[in-house]
């Protein structure tokens, strides 16, 4: 196989540029995905700063090595503060700057001032598997599970470019002094130049899968959560709902369910308005997770009401739990706009062992038994189990 270095090198400057111009569309699309404007960016800077080197002859022109140099370098470090920001870290400004100034020096200096090809491109070199390595740490240190392909396939391509670097260093020693060139045809250098296009493709298809995993991930958590409060909502919870069922029938767990409602809520509304009730959501759904273990789910089932599913929890404990809630969120004082906000919850309580063994009996024993806490004066927790023993007429008339 005849590879000309050169042409490899323009083959990799248009990939570079083709790649600069789908991140860059894509970057438009993600506004709030951080790092993916310098990944395009960082492409297409490489990419014309490469069609710019392909081109040097000896002794090179000054703009030449200046505009190859400073792409090059600002380039590779967008690519790195990219990595970065999208990572959520703060972005090193100094490393494109430096990278920039010492790439310029070695070309510059070591061609013009005096000729020494093999160190000048020994620094390259060596330069690019620095940065390379830097990129290659970043990304494959402490992976978020959901992003582990995307994560990967980057950190490998980058890797390989570092490695494709060291060949080259490696090849340096070998060569005579008249074969010493940055594009000379012999050895390793055209293979390096063929596999670092072929990882830089690699390398800029795993951040376009990085954005767009993100990007469905963030839908995911849209159509899982509750806006106001963070929570679960009431589809998630109803899938939960079914799993913890069936898990529930597998091992025998007990599984609890606890239907809470504010008291009053209109009158607060109407009193304080409507951003102060949603204060008060906020601050219950803030207290419920305080109380609650980390394997219960909390959601906002809809409006002022919320659910607490606890798995592995019989109703007497979840009877517990449900009364300390109630009381801790009647002690609790909102400050709102200059007025004191105070209110009270009601909860139901159902669970499997005693109640219903269906998703929807669950939770309409649950409604129920908040149905029968309302009605006996609110600010009061009920159990299903105890409900129809009570008042058995309540149930006939709210059907
Ligand atoms: N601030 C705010 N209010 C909401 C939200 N969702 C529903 N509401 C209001 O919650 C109120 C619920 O009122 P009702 O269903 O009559 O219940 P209540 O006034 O709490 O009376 P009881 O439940 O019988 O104690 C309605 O006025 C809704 O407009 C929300 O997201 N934020």
């Amino acid at each position: 196989m005849q590879l000309d270095p050169r042409t490899m090198l323009i083959v990799w400057a248009a990939i570079n540029v083709m790649f600069a111009g789908m991140l860059g569309l894509i970057s438009q699309q993600s506004d709030n995905i951080r790092g993916a404007k310098q990944w395009a960016w960082g492409d297409l800077l490489i990419g014309l700063s490469f069609a710019i080197a392909s081109q040097v002859s000896f002794p090179p022109q000054f703009i030449i090595v200046f505009l190859g140099s400073i792409g090059v370098g600002t380039g590779m470090g967008l690519l790195y503060n990219g990595i970065e920001a999208f990572r959520g870290k703060r972005c090193s400004y100094w490393v494109p700057v430096v990278l920039s100034l010492v790439l310029f020096l070695n070309n510059y200096g070591l061609s013009t001032v005096i000729n020494e090809p093999r160190l000048r491109i020994f620094i390259n070199f060596f330069l690019f598997f620095v940065i390379h390595v830097a990129c290659a740490r970043a990304l494959l240190i402490r992976i978020e599970p959901g992003l582990r392909t995307a994560y990967w396939l980057a950190g490998l391509s980058f890797s390989l470019i570092a490695m494709l670097a060291v060949a080259r260093m490696i090849n340096l020693f070998f060569l005579t002094n008249s074969t010493v060139s940055m594009f000379n045809t012999t050895g390793v250098n055209p293979y390096v130049f063929f596999f670092a296009s072929m990882a830089q493709m690699a390398m800029s298809l795993a951040f376009m899968l990085l954005i767009n995993t993100t990007l469905a991930n963030q839908l995911k958590n849209l159509a899982a959560t509750d806006p106001l409060t963070g929570l679960m909502n009431r589809r998630s919870l109803d899938m939960e709902i079914t799993r913890q069922l069936a898990n529930e029938k597998r091992n025998g767990e007990c599984l609890s369910l606890m239907m809470i409602d504010v008291d009053y809520f209109k009158r607060l509304n109407d009193k304080f308005g409507h951003p102060a009730g949603d204060e008060v959501l906020r601050r219950l759904a803030h207290l419920m997770q305080s109380v609650v273990r980390t394997n219960d789910y909390i959601a906002r089932y809809g409006g002022e009401e919320f659910c607490i599913l606890l798995p592995g929890t019989t109703e007497t404990q979840a009877l517990v739990l449900a009364d300390r809630i109630r009381r801790l969120f009647t002690d609790l004082i909102i400050e709102w706009d200059g007025n004191i906000i105070s209110s009270s919850v009601s909860i139901g309580v159902a669970d499997t062992e005693h109640d219903a063994h269906e998703a929807h009996s669950l939770l309409s024993a649950a409604d129920l038994a908040l149905y029968m806490a309302k009605h006996q004066g609110r600010n009061r927790v009920v159990a299903f189990s105890t409900y129809g023993q009570h008042d058995v007429s309540v149930i006939a008339n709210r059907a």
